[in-house]
C-alpha cells in the first residue's frame, strides 16, 4: 500500500471513508501495524506509560520520542506516521515549538507532528505550520495538562465546555493544522465538530460520528495492565499470552526440557578428537 499524505485524509473525509489509526512505540508492532494495512500510526508520548511505566506522560522527553519514532519509521516505511510532541517542547514559545516540531522531521523521518491545546496554541500551530510541518491538533482530554483538568477527565460533557471545545476547534483549524483529534468527547459534541470543520477530525473516545478513530496498541492488544479506559475495546490479550509462554519456559527449562537437540549446535569433528581434548585438561 502507498503511503498516506493529508490529500489522501482530506478526500477520505470527502466520501466518507473512516480512517484506522495505532499507536505503535517499537519496530515489531510498527511493522505488524503496517502489514495490518492501518492507514496512520501515531508515536505518542503515552509510550511513557505503555513502554517505560511512568504514571503520566510528562516525564517523556524529545529524545525519548525521536528514538521512538525512529524505530516506527524503520518498521514502517510506506505508512503515514505521527510523532507527538511531549511536555516542555512546544509550550515555551513558538520558537522553541518550531525547533522541536522540525526535530521529527529530520532526525526521524515523520509525516506529521500533534500537540495537545485549543486557542492558547494556535501561535504554536501557525508557527510550525509556516515552517511547512503537518500538524495535528488534540482537544477534549489533553493528558499533558491533566493537572490543570483535575485527572484524565472526559472533557465537553456540559454545554459550557463544549462551547470552549468547538472555539478550540474552530481556532485550530483557522490556524493551519491539518487534521484534529478529539479525546473523551461525547458523540454529539465530535459530531458537531466533524460537519462545522473542514479538516478531518478523528476520535480516541470520542465516538464514531467523526472522520475515524485511533487507539492505543498496548490497550487495544492487552499489554497494558495500569488501567483500561471506558473507550477502549480489547481485542487480544497479549498479557496473558505472554506470561503464559514465559512460565512455560521457566518450566521446561528447570525440568530440563529445553533446550532440545534441535537447539543445539553440533560438533563438527569425532568426538574422540574432543575426549582427547577434555582428557588435556584434567
Ligand atoms: N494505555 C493508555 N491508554 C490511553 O488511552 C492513554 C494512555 N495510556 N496514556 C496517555 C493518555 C491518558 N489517557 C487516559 C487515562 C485514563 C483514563 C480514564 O481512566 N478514564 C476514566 C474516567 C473518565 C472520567 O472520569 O471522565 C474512564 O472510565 O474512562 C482515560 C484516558 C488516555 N491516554
Ligand atoms: C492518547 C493519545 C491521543 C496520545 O496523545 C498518545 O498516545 O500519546
Ligand atoms: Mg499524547
Amino acid at each position: 500500500m502507498r503511503k498516506k499524505s493529508i490529500l489522501d485524509l482530506q478526500s477520505m473525509k470527502k466520501k466518507g471513508e473512516k480512517l484506522t489509526w495505532i499507536t505503535a512505540y517499537d519496530f515489531p508492532i510498527a511493522s505488524f501495524a503496517e502489514q495490518a494495512g492501518i492507514d496512520m500510526i501515531l508515536v505518542g508520548d503515552s509510550l511513557g506509560m505503555v513502554v517505560l511505566g511512568y504514571e503520566g506522560t510528562i516525564p517523556v522527553t524529545m529524545d525519548d520520542c525521536i528514538s521512538h519514532c525512529q524505530a516506527v519509521r524503520r518498521g514502517a516505511k510506506n505508512t503515514m506516521i505521527v510523532g507527538d510532541m511531549p511536555f516542555m517542547s512546544y509550550q515555551i514559545s513558538d520558537e522553541s515549538a518550531v525547533e522541536n516540531a522540525g526535530r521529527f522531521l529530520k532526525e526521524a523521518d515523520v509525516d506529521a507532528v500533534k500537540l495537545e491545546g485549543g486557542r492558547r496554541m494556535c501561535s504554536r500551530i501557525r508557527a510550525i505550520t509556516d515552517a511547512g510541518i503537518v500538524v495535528c491538533g488534540h482537544i477534549g482530554l489533553t493528558p499533558q495538562s491533566s493537572g490543570v483538568l483535575g485527572g484524565f477527565k472526559a472533557q465537553g460533557r456540559t454545554v459550557e465546555s463544549a462551547r470552549e471545545l468547538i472555539l478550540d476547534a474552530i481556532a485550530i483549524e483557522e490556524a493551519g493544522a491539518k487534521f484534529l483529534l478529539l479525546e473523551a468527547v461525547p458523540p454529539e459534541v465530535t459530531e458537531y465538530i466533524t460537519k462545522k470543520l473542514t479538516i478531518p477530525v478523528y476520535s480516541i473516545g470520542a465516538g464514531a460520528s467523526c472522520d475515524g478513530q485511533l487507539i492505543i496498541c498496548g490497550d487495544m492488544l492487552g499489554l497494558f495492565q495500569a488501567f483500561t479506559p471506558k473507550f477502549v475495546k480489547k481485542y487480544a490479550n497479549l498479557a496473558e499470552i505472554t506470561i503464559s509462554a514465559i512460565k512455560e519456559y521457566c518450566d521446561d527449562v528447570r525440568n530440563v526440557k529445553f533446550p532440545e537437540d534441535k537447539h543445539v549446535y553440533h560438533i563438527s569433528e569425532d568426538i574422540a578428537e574432543f575426549e582427547k581434548l577434555f582428557e588435556e585438561f584434567k
